[in-house]
């Protein structure tokens, strides 16, 4: 039967996505799309793979496939190999798509003296805010006044918005000419330059009245605690950073944190929603409104939390969207993966340091207000990480991973597999250029970091020819000193009472990796051993698991537990050594 015919007999929709080929009706189970509050059928075979599901919406919707996310059942659908089946969707189940758009644009910038330039900017400036950034940027530079700035020979007016700009090449790139003005005469331009806008402007023009603010605390002129402003519209903003353990010191990048975005919020800047992720991951301003020094992200607007402004429904059961993780315990994970990204000196704790050997970006947990989150029901103050906000010009999906430096892939999956991170794909790791000019590499979201299964244990990575290469003696000494224990009563320290489930993960994860290094096994070699081939296919890692569960009498203490993995664990990676 035609697919035409399909759909004579099926009322359901006339937006009904299609298969590409005709095939028999029965093959088929309608599944419904939601997005933005709209819900639309379509027909897949189950044994179509993820990958093609998406492609599909990319050519009936336009959604590239790297910037969707699906989820059913309060499970992402994350294993592009992987079939509608083998994730179990079933005729009349509702797949949540969530589409991710990059906050940043590229630009390219073609000056009327020959120059040519490339920068991110941020979609919600306008034509105007490039004009200042290219006048302030460089001296001689025409000012803007004398700039008239075309797209594919048609002028812009300085109010288009950078979103609204459509024209682009295949390159997803926006190509601009700057010309001089007609109207007046004008200096000649300098050479090269480079340029670098990543401040979008999300100013509230109002401003705070600054007799109201007062301090509750900290008032000493040192303290950022328990701050409070109120202005004249009886508006309210606070921030405070959480401290579980009065014996743990802020160290000052966090003191410098909690300060530069409180006195953001002070002037008036609101949080601007990232576009990108699944939750709510707030951009938050410095006081001059001209970058972004931080990223809040509340416990309640996790996806499946009940505030998520993505439309994502709210978990049944308590479980996260990765298998082994827990609604509204994101923040803490992502404090943890801060807390345990030793630096290379010594251990967090006692280094002054604040850059570790991954360079996890400093996080605390902190309690923010602010009318700016999502806010269904009441203003509330709101629980969540605030982590320092990383420049960066895109992530590893934007670009082929052959430029990244060995060491810095290295490090992501040192960090990866001692942390069972279940959410390991290329958008979470921020690309940069250091001094020198090589890439650098900056691992964020960390929120399904320590689940207590390795289930849905994924790293992007693991297909990176840099993983196939064995680690550097340094980083052999770096793993070497590593230490679950030590680990574990550190979370402790600042308050988190890890799960035992949970500190089994870690205690297993940190033994594979110091084992695998033993065996002179590469990053990909151990990688492997924590992921799945397939959904439906356990890890080696799950197996050893499994096996030590049945070996050990019940009533066993971890530590027996523990004896019995690495037992199993020397005995799977002797053969895997062999191979
Ligand atoms: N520390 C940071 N520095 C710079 N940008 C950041 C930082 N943290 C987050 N972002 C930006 O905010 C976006 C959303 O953040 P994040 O990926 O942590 O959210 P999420 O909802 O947990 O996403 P996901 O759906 O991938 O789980 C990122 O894609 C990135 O563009």
């Amino acid at each position: 039967m035609s697919s035409a015919g399909v759909l004579a007999i099926n009322p359901l929709c006339e937006n009904m996505i299609l298969p590409p080929m005709p095939v028999h009706t029965q093959d088929f189970i309608v599944i419904h799309l939601a997005m933005s509050g709209s819900v639309v059928p379509i027909r897949v075979l189950e044994s179509d793979s993820i990958a093609s599901v998406k492609l599909r919406i990319q050519s009936y919707k336009g959604f590239v496939v790297k910037n969707q996310k699906l989820v059913c059942e309060g499970r992402e659908l994350a294993r592009r190999d992987s079939s509608v089946k083998d994730y179990g969707v079933a005729d009349g189940n509702v797949i949540h798509l969530v589409v991710k758009l990059s906050d940043l644009q590229m630009i390219n910038v073609k000056t009327s003296s020959g120059k040519e330039f490339t920068f991110h900017v941020d979609r919600n400036r306008d034509v105007g805010y490039v004009k200042k950034q290219l006048a302030k940027s460089k001296k001689g530079l025409i000012d803007t006044d004398e700039q008239d700035i075309l797209c594919e020979g048609e002028e812009l007016e300085d109010e288009t918005l950078i979103h609204d700009i459509r024209k682009h090449n295949n390159d997803g790139v926006i190509h601009l000419f700057v010309r001089k003005s007609a109207k007046i005469r004008v200096t000649p331009m300098e050479k090269n330059f480079e340029l670098a806008i990543v401040a979008p402007q999300v100013n509230d023009s109002r401003e705070y009245d600054s007799a109201d603010r007062h301090h509750t605390k900290g008032d000493d002129g040192t303290g950022y605690c328990g701050l409070v402003a109120r202005d004249p519209m009886n508006r309210e903003f606070w921030l405070e950073p959480i401290i579980v353990n009065p014996k743990a010191e802020l160290p000052s990048v966090l003191f410098d944190l909690i300060n530069s975005t409180y006195q953001g919020l002070g002037k008036g800047n609101y949080p601007k929603r990232s576009s990108e992720g699944t939750g709510g991951a707030y951009l938050m301003m410095d006081a001059l409104g001209n970058k972004y020094v931080s990223v809040f992200k509340p416990i309640d607007e996790e996806p499946m939390a009940v505030n998520n402004p993505r439309g994502l429904p709210l978990s049944l059961n308590g479980e996260g969207l990765k298998k082994g993780t827990t609604v509204g315990e994101g923040a803490l994970r992502e404090v943890a993966a801060y807390l345990l990204d030793h630096p290379k000196s010594g251990r967090r704790s006692f280094s002054g340091e604040y850059k570790g050997f991954a360079g996890v970006p400093p996080t605390i947990l902190a309690t923010c207000m602010h009318k700016g989150f999502n806010h269904p029901e009441s203003l509330k103050e709101k629980i969540g990480s605030l982590q320092m906000f990383m420049e960066n010009s895109g992530s590893c999906e934007d670009m082929g991973p052959s430029a990244f430096p060995v060491d810095e892939v290295h490090k992501i999956s040192v960090l990866d597999i001692r942390m069972a991170n279940a959410d390991r794909h290329a958008g979470n790791i921020l690309v940069s250029k250091g001094e020198d000019g090589r890439f650098v590499l900056i691992p964020i979201d960390h929120g399904y970091c320590l689940p207590h299964s390795f289930e849905d244990c994924t790293f992007d990575w693991l297909y990176w020819p840099q993983a196939r290469q064995r680690f550097s003696p340094e980083t052999v000494d770096y793993i070497n000193s590593l230490d679950a224990e030590e680990d574990i009563a550190l979370l402790n320290f600042y308050g988190w009472n890890l799960p035992l489930e949970c500190a089994r993960t870690l205690r297993i994860s940190t033994m594979l990796l110091k084992k695998g290094v033993e065996k002179g096994l590469s990053p990909f070699a151990i990688g492997s051993i924590m992921c799945r081939e397939n959904l439906n296919k356990q890890s080696v890692i799950e197996e050893i698991v499994e096996e030590a569960d049945d070996c050990v009498l019940p009533g066993s203490s971890e530590a027996a537990f523990m004896e019995t993995v690495s037992e199993i664990m020397d005995r799977r990676l002797d053969s895997i050594a062999e191979l």
